[in-house]
């Protein structure tokens, strides 16, 4: 059964977490291919004047990726990276944890199989992906090597669209509940948007703190209570809470 689009919530009693690859910029055939729009800043800068600390990007690229694709579109708004492992708030600024021994050496050995099995290697501030979307036959055993690693170095092997992950640990839901208790958000309702199965989590946390996930994606099993289709209408949603946020009160 298909899930009914999100109604327009309340901006001054919601915060709202936002997936970047698949939600806010439609995918690409390579991590470095995605585009983000004038549109897009544009509309970021406005939820960020609007919902001043209310707003959140939930992601599994790294803070400084983000920082590199979107910039100054940032201002006022929070970030949880590399699937919730670093966040950078107003409150705290940037909490990161060091990069490991072990992933190190994870790296240093995914990134010549990367090379010598036709897969896209990304390197990440807390982890690595392999990517097999150019191929996707390579799936299993990318799939099976990266496991393997993760294990043998303690490290979480996590998958998403056409890639597997090494990395250290974080999910999307423990980083909503982290962010829900900062100053601006406490008391809010979360609502999380994603497109990913990485993004599950943040739908049942949101749900669970009285708020609502929203799938951005074609029907599919899913923890979310809302669905829409693309990120064009994902775009035109945020565009309403901006404009309802700057409504004249009554
Ligand atoms: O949590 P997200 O913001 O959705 O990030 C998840 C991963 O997104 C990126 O990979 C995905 O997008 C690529 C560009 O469109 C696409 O080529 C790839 O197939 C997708 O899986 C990013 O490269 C990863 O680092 C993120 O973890």
């Amino acid at each position: 059964m298909d899930l009914p689009p999100p109604p327009i919530p309340d901006p001054a009693r919601t915060s709202l977490f936002l997936d970047f690859d698949g939600t806010l910029v439609d995918l690409a055939a390579t991590p470095d291919g995605v585009t983000v729009s004038p549109e897009l800043g544009t509309l970021l800068r406005r939820l960020g004047e609007t919902m001043p600390g209310r707003v959140a990007i939930v992601s599994g690229r790294s803070v400084a990726q983000l920082d590199a694709m979107l910039g100054d579109h940032l201002t006022g708004i929070a970030i949880a990276g590399s699937h919730g492992a670093e966040r950078r708030t107003p409150d705290e600024g940037h909490v990161q944890p060091d990069r490991t021994a072990p992933l190190e050496r994870a790296v240093a050995e995914l990134q010549p199989y990367a090379d010598a099995n036709g897969l896209i290697f990304e390197a990440k501030t807390l982890g690595a992906t392999l990517h097999y979307r150019a191929d996707p036959s390579r799936e299993e055993a990318a799939v099976a090597m990266a496991e393997e690693v993760a294990a043998r170095h303690g490290l979480h092997a996590g998958r998403g669209k056409m890639m597997i992950e090494v990395r250290l640990p974080g999910d999307k839901g423990s980083a909503l509940r982290t962010l829900i208790d900062s100053a601006a958000m406490k008391g809010t309702e979360p609502w999380f948007l994603g497109d990913d199965v990485t993004d599950e989590d943040g739908f049942a946390a949101a749900q669970a703190l009285g708020g609502a996930g929203i799938l951005v994606d074609p029907p599919r099993t899913t923890k979310a209570r809302y669905r829409l289709d693309d990120v064009p209408a994902v775009h035109d949603w945020l565009t309403k809470i901006a404009n309802r946020a700057t409504e004249p009160t009554a």
